[in-house]
């Protein structure tokens, strides 16, 4: 029994919806087991901007810093459109992520048995289920270069990003990938594009200078444009993939057409320190957003990745998945993995439900 302070950013778009379900299956498990968490909202991304002028406010970042685990919704959206990159609303995460040193991002994608019919897979390649790790670089690469920005002359305008990964970011992501295969199926690919970017040839040197301390872990390569292929051709020869910020960006949400929707994918942002910050890898979704349609699964499970690698509570971390699976198995559905007839839920009442099995469960 022990008292957590839990930062959550809502965020825009849908993040309010999916925030208040995730904080309401929280709630049930301090109930459950004991615990009290106390939840602050605080500002991020474009409902930042709207009321303090900026996409992350430094009292966002400080009662962050301040908070046992950060628990965000998701950020941006058509109406800050128009505002110069510097002050974009997505600008505000990258900024998070950074200022709370979060450099290695764990994206699971695993395909629950009773949505294989959802999968965009087909059948006979979803039939023996499939559970990937997409372990992505979030705080360097070019995403973070310099230089960046605008330049040119008149007549011909060019803008620039560079990409730049130092040796130390390249093997500090490399050693928890390793050892997150470890704890798995012990197979590990670093994907990249050797053969075209030097960025990527030092990835390569530093990942084969840390196999030989993982001897029961497989490693290999695979170039990035074959990666996008293999991963919906035969997603089951995979096991740990570690990969780049920009690559395991689109990878991941590339993965979520192997569970049926990118609203059922967590994450979890980690650094060497605490707090970690979890997100559903999913964005804003501003054409449902405010009409009660979001899958809130992505975030509850946030949840349970919060619980567990955020703050070691493993039995409650259980919990969240085991009743999660649950209402997957009762064959609950928001729209986005609904099949032809099947009865749909909104937002809130899956919300509720997954609240529902988590007691049914205790009782
Ligand atoms: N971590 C984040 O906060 C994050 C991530 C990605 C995109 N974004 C931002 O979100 C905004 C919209 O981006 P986008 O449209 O490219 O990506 P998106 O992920 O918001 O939406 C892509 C598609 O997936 C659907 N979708 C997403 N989440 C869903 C959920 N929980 N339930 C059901 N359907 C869901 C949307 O309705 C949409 O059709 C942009 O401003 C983008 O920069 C933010
Ligand atoms: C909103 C954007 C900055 C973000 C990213 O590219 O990291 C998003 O796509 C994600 O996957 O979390
Ligand atoms: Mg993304």
């Amino acid at each position: 029994m022990a008292t957590f302070t839990i930062c959550c950013l809502p965020g825009d778009g849908i993040g309010p919806e999916i925030t208040t379900e995730a904080q309401n299956v929280l709630t049930a498990i301090g109930r459950q087991f004991g615990h009290t968490f106390t939840m602050t909202d605080e500002p991020i991304g474009g409902a930042a901007i709207d009321t303090h002028g900026v996409p992350l406010p430094e009292a966002t970042l400080q009662a962050c810093r301040e908070s046992h685990a950060v628990l965000l919704g998701a950020v941006g959206g058509p109406k800050w459109d128009a505002l110069e990159t510097a002050i974009r609303p997505e600008k505000g995460l990258l900024a998070l992520r950074k200022g709370l040193s979060l450099y290695a991002n764990l994206r699971p994608a695993v395909i629950f048995p009773e949505l294989k019919e959802a999968s965009y897979l087909r059948p006979d390649i979803v039939a023996d289920g499939v559970d990937v790790l997409v372990v992505r670089e979030l705080t360097g690469g070019i995403y973070f270069g310099e230089p960046r920005g605008r330049e040119g002359e008149p007549g011909q305008r060019r803008a620039m990003n560079t990409m730049v990964y130092d040796e130390t970011e390249v093997r500090r992501i490399g050693r928890l990938a390793f050892e997150a295969a470890q704890q798995r199926d012990k197979r590990l690919c670093s994907v990249d594009k050797a053969n075209v970017l030097e960025v990527s040839q030092l990835w390569r040197e530093v990942m084969n200078e840390l196999a030989p301390s993982y001897p029961d872990v497989t490693l290999e390569h695979m170039y990035v444009d074959n990666a996008a292929m293999q991963l919906v051709r035969d997603p089951k020869q995979f096991d740990v993939v570690v990969t780049s910020n920009l690559f395991g960006d689109i990878l991941s949400d590339e993965a979520a057409t192997i569970t049926g929707s990118i609203g059922m994918l967590p994450s979890a942002s980690l650094g060497d320190e605490k707090p970690a910050l979890f997100e559903p890898i999913h964005g804003s979704a501003p054409d449902i957003a405010g009409q009660d349609k979001a899958n809130p699964l992505a975030t509850i499970l946030s949840v349970g990745m919060l619980l567990r690698f955020g703050l070691g509570l493993e039995q409650e971390a259980d919990a969240v998945d085991a009743a999660v699976a649950d209402v997957i198995a009762q064959g609950l559905r928001t729209g986005d993995i609904a099949g032809p007839g099947e009865a749909v839920l909104g937002c809130r009442a899956m919300g509720a439900a997954v609240v529902d099995r988590l007691q049914a469960r205790k009782d």
